[in-house]
């Protein structure tokens, strides 16, 4: 747990009580982040979270998910953009920003010399939680995160999952209504990833809002109601992992070729050729072979072994499949990398060009109100 300011002090002043009635937890407008040297980080990000939604952000690394974190989180300032987190208005009410906010940092902040039930305390006494309900919230968090049983053992003895389960849980003594969760699974095995998401599922359905960023397909799959996919600093694309599967464009057939690069190649120009697949169709090559996909990859997939067959190729493997977000991962950085190499700048999936503003210069300053 990181309280989302350099000092704990400012983090106790206050506690979550003073949230106004409010329909969305986030929502900006044109957000911009540029810093010092030039880095143009954020880009004309526009975001509309519900309250209760589990939201994803999801990019590869350098995308400007953490970047975006910490201007919601108040620790940096945006160029240009209006922030409203809570229903406080980010530039003119920081300090209620954040005071109703929980933020797990990338980096853990989990004292390794304290005991699970000493960290949390520890972070009760930062938020300014009430020292007559401190004992009871530092049970509930513990029990949620799993931890009860090794409550007062220190934390030096705890495996990765289980410093980012404490962290996790000290991030939330203040009850905030909306916890920033920054590629918290990075680095954990399969099992203790998948208690973590239990965990966070558990807050989330207790009404908390979760925004998470991940570079994890699988795990804004798996956790998120909706998705913002996040390249370059600019979104491309936002949708429930159902509509952004949907957008790829059909179903999605896997084929293996027997022989080297030029047969794969071979594959791919029957594929592409006659009538076999609509003109949209996408037809690429793999180490194995090719893929298409296609919204007739069904219907059309014993006609294509068939045709590669006609071309003396020889198949190996053969599958047809609904398509996964790796696949939308991969439709988009296609697509940007084809308008990039038109247009000879970054574009969106939507092919519009970024808006670049001559006067985007330095404003990344750090700390808020302090
Ligand atoms: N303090 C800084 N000064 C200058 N450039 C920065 C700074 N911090 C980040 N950047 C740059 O801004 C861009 C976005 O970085 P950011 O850390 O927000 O990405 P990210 O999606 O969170 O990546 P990661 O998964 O690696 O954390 C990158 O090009 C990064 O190099």
């Amino acid at each position: 747990m990181s309280p989302p300011d350099s000092s704990r002090e400012t983090a106790a002043r206050g506690t979550a009580s003073e949230s106004p009635p409010t329909e969305s937890a986030i929502r900006t407008t044109n957000l911009n982040l540029t810093y010092g040297d030039g880095t143009e980080a954020v880009r004309d990000v526009s975001l509309d979270v519900p309250e209760g939604e589990f939201f994803g952000f999801l990019g590869p690394n350098g995308a400007g998910k953490t970047t975006t974190i910490k201007v919601l989180a108040t620790l940096l300032k945006p160029t240009r953009g209006d922030v409203q987190v809570n229903g406080f208005d980010a530039a003119s009410d920081p300090r209620k920003v954040r005071e109703s906010i929980g933020y797990m940092a990338q980096e853990t902040s989990v004292d390794e010399e304290l005991t699970a039930r000493e960290n949390v305390r520890f972070a009760c006494e930062a938020y300014g939680v009430p020292r007559a309900e401190r004992g009871e919230r530092i049970d509930e968090l513990l029990d949620l995160a799993d931890l009860a049983d090794v409550a007062d053992k220190k934390a030096t003895e705890f495996s990765g999952g289980m410093k980012k389960r404490l962290d996790a849980a000290t991030a939330l003594v203040h009850r905030p209504p909306l916890v920033f969760l920054d590629e918290p699974t990075t680095g954990l095995d399969p099992k203790a990833r998948n208690r973590l998401w239990d965990y966070f599922r558990r807050i989330n359905e207790q009404g908390t809002t979760i925004f998470l960023t991940t570079q994890y397909l699988e795990e804004a799959d798996e956790l998120c109601d909706r998705i913002s996919v996040i390249l370059d600093g600019e979104i491309v694309a936002t949708g429930s992992p159902e509509e952004l599967k949907r957008e790829v464009g059909g179903e999605i057939l896997d084929i293996d070729v027997e022989g080297d690069v030029a047969r794969n190649e071979r594959a791919a120009e029957v594929a592409r050729s006659g009538d076999l697949f609509e003109s949209d169709a996408a037809v690429e090559t793999t180490d194995e072979g090719i893929t298409v996909t296609s919204k007739r990859a069904r219907e059309r997939g014993t006609d294509l072994l068939v045709a590669l067959r006609d071309a003396d190729l020889t198949v190996t493997g053969f599958n047809v499949r609904a398509p996964t977000l790796d696949d939308v991962f991969l439709a988009i950085t296609d697509e940007q990398v084809a308008d990039e190499d038109e247009t000879g700048v970054a574009a969106t999936a939507a092919g519009e060009g970024p808006e670049r503003s001559a006067d985007a210069t330095d404003s990344s300053h750090e700390g808020g109100d302090g």
